[in-house]
């Protein structure tokens, strides 16, 4: 079966041509959300920019999605949380379009510092008003950069080819980073105290909604010029034309509004206000750029694989995947052995990573696929990288990640420890090659077991006849053992018995193992 791919905003070829080699695709743009909820069920993906709503309402609508891709670099129109809950993929394609966005601002910056919108449109009535259009020069001004993230320390390089002074807020970049580029970090305060002109490069989120307000304003400098090319709404437009109307703002250049298009934005009307329809990442380049990144993370996603730059799910990068490859697989049989060991009501998870697994990188990964592993087979919603931890959460499981230096022996291991209303039950397991991962031991008990194929799992008093019964009643229902090995503490005591079998062992015969004299508890599993 070929997937359904739907694309619903305008996508360049380049992408589109490599999506049609591989799926079903189709192009509907300008959709409402009523029209996108009717049709989104039979897609396995969808594809945007920021034309696109995908609201709550489209993403329960869309049962057999599992990719959103936004082709660009803001995903503040795609419900995310909604998306995560269902184990939907989201990725976007922040680095194509990088340097559109910059160049953008630029051509934003130096059209409004010479009122170039303005003097165009009025020499075009066939005035020709030189005075009219006095602009300031940007050379040795202060610009402000608010976000020094992608676009911002772009723009900074830019800034300062044209002798401008640059300083920059942004809460998670170190000082140090932006020294090395020849830029002052500040606080948000000196920034805005400081700053001839402020651009601001952040994403769309809580704490930078109407970061530029009225309050802010007022503590600028007479005069500032402000440019937004990132998202509409990190600017208040109310706020704006307020401080256009009182002189303290002496012009703004805006990309992107609060609502796009800006039907009753109180900025439009205004001359000192210049504006372009969002098109920040509108290049050729770009638009080529994030097409063919996006097409190909969800050719990637569908056929099976991880996408480059996914949002909603830890991500291990490149130079880390061989490394954590072997832990990642060795996991997820963990929790899948585990789950399948336990009885009762699922209460909490812990996991230690002992040894050289205290230092891997990644195990928040790591641990996603354990509960992947453990959760996915009993639940019916899919669990996946992307909703393991909010599936467990929902569901009331207490989950701890914990670290040590000790390995009890090994050079690296990892213990999985499940916690129900009525056990508790442990796993250990440790990967001694890329290629060699082993359970090494299950609830205290030494063993030595390749994580695949089929295991009867039992605990017995340690006493003759025991294991020769077990073995006659799988022999009897024609089910060949293929390794056997016996894990104890003391000789007399109560022994754990891992047997590997060739096939499935059927109910009854496991009922009837159950009911063997000094059996205590029988499972079988599929690893
Ligand atoms: N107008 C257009 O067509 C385009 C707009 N954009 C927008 O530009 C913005 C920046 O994009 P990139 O540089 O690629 O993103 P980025 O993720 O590389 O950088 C964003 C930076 O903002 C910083 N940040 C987050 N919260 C902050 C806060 N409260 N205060 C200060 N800084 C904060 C982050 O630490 C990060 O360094 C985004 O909103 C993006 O959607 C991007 C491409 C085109
Ligand atoms: O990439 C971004 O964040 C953008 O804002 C670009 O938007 P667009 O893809 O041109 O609708």
């Amino acid at each position: 079966m070929r997937y359904r791919v739907l694309v619903s905003d305008p996508l360049a070829e380049e992408g589109l041509d490599t999506l049609k080699e591989f799926c079903d695709l189709d192009i509907k743009t300008g959709l409402t959300e009523d029209q996108l909820v009717d049709i989104i069920g039979d897609y396995d993906a969808l594809l945007v920019r920021s034309g696109t709503e995908v609201t709550a309402r489209v993403i329960e609508a869309g049962k057999r999605l599992k990719f959103i891709g936004r082709a660009g670099a803001g995903v503040d129109n795609i419900d995310t949380e909604a998306a995560t809950r269902k184990g939907i993929i989201v990725a976007n394609a922040p680095e194509g379009n990088t340097l559109a966005a910059t160049e953008h601002t630029m051509a934003m910056m130096l059209a409004l510092a010479r009122n170039i919108p303005q003097a165009n449109a009025s020499v075009k009535k066939g005035e020709w008003k030189r005075s009219k259009f006095m602009g300031v020069e940007l050379n040795e001004k202060v610009l402000g950069i608010v976000g020094f993230g992608r676009i911002g320390r772009e723009v900074a390089k830019r800034a300062q080819a044209m002798e401008m002074k640059c300083i920059a807020y942004d809460p998670f970049i170190s000082s140090e980073r932006a020294a090395s580029l020849g830029v002052e970090m500040v606080t948000l305060e000196d920034l805005f105290r400081r700053a001839d002109v402020i651009t601001v490069h952040t994403p769309l989120i809580k704490e930078t909604h109407h970061m530029i307000n009225a309050g802010a304003i007022a503590t600028m400098k007479d005069g500032v010029r402000l440019v937004n090319c990132a998202r509409g709404g990190i600017v208040d437009e109310k706020a704006l034309a307020d401080g256009i109307a009182s002189g303290k703002v002496a012009g703004a250049a805006l990309d992107v509004f609060e609502s796009e298009p800006p039907t009753d934005s109180p900025v439009i009307g205004l001359e000192q206000v210049i504006v372009t329809p969002h098109l920040g990442a509108s290049t050729v380049e770009a638009q080529k750029n994030v097409a063919i990144s996006i097409a190909n993370q969800c050719i990637s996603v569908l056929s099976g694989g991880s996408a480059k730059y996914v949002v909603n799910a830890p991500v291990v990068p490149m130079e880390q995947q061989a490394l954590i490859e072997p832990y990642a697989r060795l996991a997820q049989k963990m929790g899948r052995l585990l789950i399948q060991l336990i009885e009762g009501r699922l209460e909490a998870i812990d996991v230690t990573y002992g040894g050289e697994a205290a230092n891997l990188p990644n195990t928040k990964f790591i641990t996603r696929m354990i509960l992947k592993g453990m959760l996915d087979p009993i639940l019916q919603v899919p669990v996946n990288l992307v909703n393991a931890e909010f599936v467990a959460k929902e569901r009331g499981i207490r989950l701890s990640e914990t670290t040590t230096e000790e390995a009890q022996g090994f050079r690296n291991i990892i213990t999985i420890t499940a916690r129900t209303d009525r056990m508790t039950e442990t796993v250990s397991g440790s990967v001694s090659s890329p290629n060699r991962a082993r359970i090494v031991s299950i609830g205290g008990y030494m063993t030595d077991l390749t994580p695949t194929g089929h295991v009867v799992i039992s605990r017995h008093t340690d006493k003759p006849g025991v294991i020769g019964k077990v073995a006659t009643i799988l022999g009897r229902t024609n089910v060949n053992i293929a390794g056997m090995q016996v894990g104890r503490h003391r000789p007399g005591e109560e022994a754990l018995m891992v047997l590997t079998v060739d096939s499935p062992v059927p109910p009854e015969a496991m009922e009837e193992i159950k009911r063997v004299d000094g059996i205590h508890t029988a499972k079988y599993a599929e690893i």
